[in-house]
C-alpha cells in the first residue's frame, strides 16, 4: 500500500480547471518531484493534500485512511507538514519559538496541564525545547536560536521553515519551492539537506521545484503538470528526454 495515494483528484475555481484527474502514488521512503510550467496546479495539489482546499473531486488517501474534510491542523496531526513557496514564519517571534509552535502541534501534555502549569507541563516544554534545539543544530541555526526570525537572511528563513516542518514529526513532507531565491551555492547545499533529513528523519518527500538542477539531482521520480493534467512520469532521465515535457517548457531550458 502506498503512502499517500491520489485518485482521479480534480479542483475547479469557477470555470478553471486547476487540477484534472490527478492521479499519483508515492511509497514509503520515496523523494518524488512535481514540476510543471507556472501556473500548471502544483501548489493547488499541495493546498488539496493539506486541507487549505476542498477539492471539487477525488479521493486522497494517506496512511490507508482516506483525507477529507480535514482542516489543515488534522492534516498535519496525521503525519504530514508543508513548506510554503512564500515562506511563512512566526516573523516575530525567534527562532526556536516557531520550531517549538510545531512541536506544540503533537504535544502530549493535556491542556489542562498547560493552563495549571502543572509539572507535566514544564517536563513537556523542556523536552520540546530539547527537540526544538536538536532540529537547529541540524539546520546550523543553533547560534540564531534567540534571534527574531524576521532577521535571518533569507537562506536561512528557508531553512527554519523546513525545520519547524520536521517539528510535527511528520511521515511525508511536502516542500513548495524549497529553493526559490537561493544561490547555487545554498541550492546546492539544500539538495545534501534534503538528502540527509529524509535518511534521518525516515521521511517521504514530494518536491516542487523550478530549479531542474536540484529536481533531477534528487528525486527519484517526477511527475509533470501542465494546465492541472500530468502530462509525464518517471526517472530524471525520460523526464529530461519526454518531448511531450520539452514542449510544455517551449523555451526553457528542461536538463
Ligand atoms: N484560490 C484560487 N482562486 C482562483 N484561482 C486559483 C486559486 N488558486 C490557484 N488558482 C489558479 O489555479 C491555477 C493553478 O495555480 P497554482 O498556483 O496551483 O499553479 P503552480 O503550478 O503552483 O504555479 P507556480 O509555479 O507559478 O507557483 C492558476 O491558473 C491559478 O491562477
Amino acid at each position: 500500500m502506498p503512502l499517500l495515494k491520489i485518485e482521479n483528484l480534480s479542483k475547479s475555481f469557477g470555470g478553471l480547471k486547476a487540477v484534472s484527474n490527478l492521479n499519483i502514488e508515492i511509497n514509503q521512503g520515496e523523494l518524488i518531484g512535481l514540476i510543471g510550467p507556472n501556473g500548471a496546479g502544483k501548489t493547488t495539489v499541495f493546498n488539496l493534500l493539506t486541507g487549505v482546499y476542498e477539492k471539487s473531486e477525488g479521493k486522497i488517501t494517506f496512511q490507508d485512511k482516506e483525507l477529507s474534510g480535514l482542516k489543515p491542523y488534522q492534516v498535519t496531526q496525521r503525519g504530514m507538514a508543508r513548506t510554503f513557496q512564500n515562506i511563512r514564519l512566526f516573523s516575530d517571534l525567534s527562532v526556536i519559538d516557531n520550531v517549538k509552535i510545531a512541536y506544540h502541534q503533537r504535544t502530549s501534555y493535556s491542556t489542562a496541564s498547560a493552563v495549571f502549569r502543572l509539572p507535566g507541563y514544564y517536563s513537556g516544554e523542556a523536552e520540546m525545547e530539547r527537540k526544538a534545539m536538536e532540529l537547529l543544530k541540524i539546520f546550523h541555526l543553533e547560534d540564531k536560536a534567540q534571534e527574531t526570525a524576521k532577521n535571518l537572511p533569507y537562506g536561512e528563513q528557508r531553512r527554519l521553515e523546513i525545520a519547524r516542518a520536521l517539528g510535527t514529526e511528520p511521515k511525508l513532507l511536502l516542500l513548495d519551492e524549497p529553493a526559490a531565491g537561493m544561490n547555487p551555492q545554498e541550492t546546492h547545499d539544500l539538495m545534501n539537506l534534503i538528502r540527509w533529513i529524509r535518511e534521518q528523519f525516515k521521511l517521504t518527500i514530494l518536491l516542487i521545484e523550478h530549479d531542474m538542477s536540484l529536481v533531477m539531482g534528487v528525486c527519484e521520480r517526477i511527475y509533470v503538470l501542465d494546465y492541472g493534467m500530468i502530462i509525464a512520469q518517471g526517472a530524471p532521465d525520460e523526464i529530461k528526454s519526454n518531448p511531450k515535457v520539452i514542449e510544455a517548457y517551449l523555451g526553457e531550458e528542461v536538463v
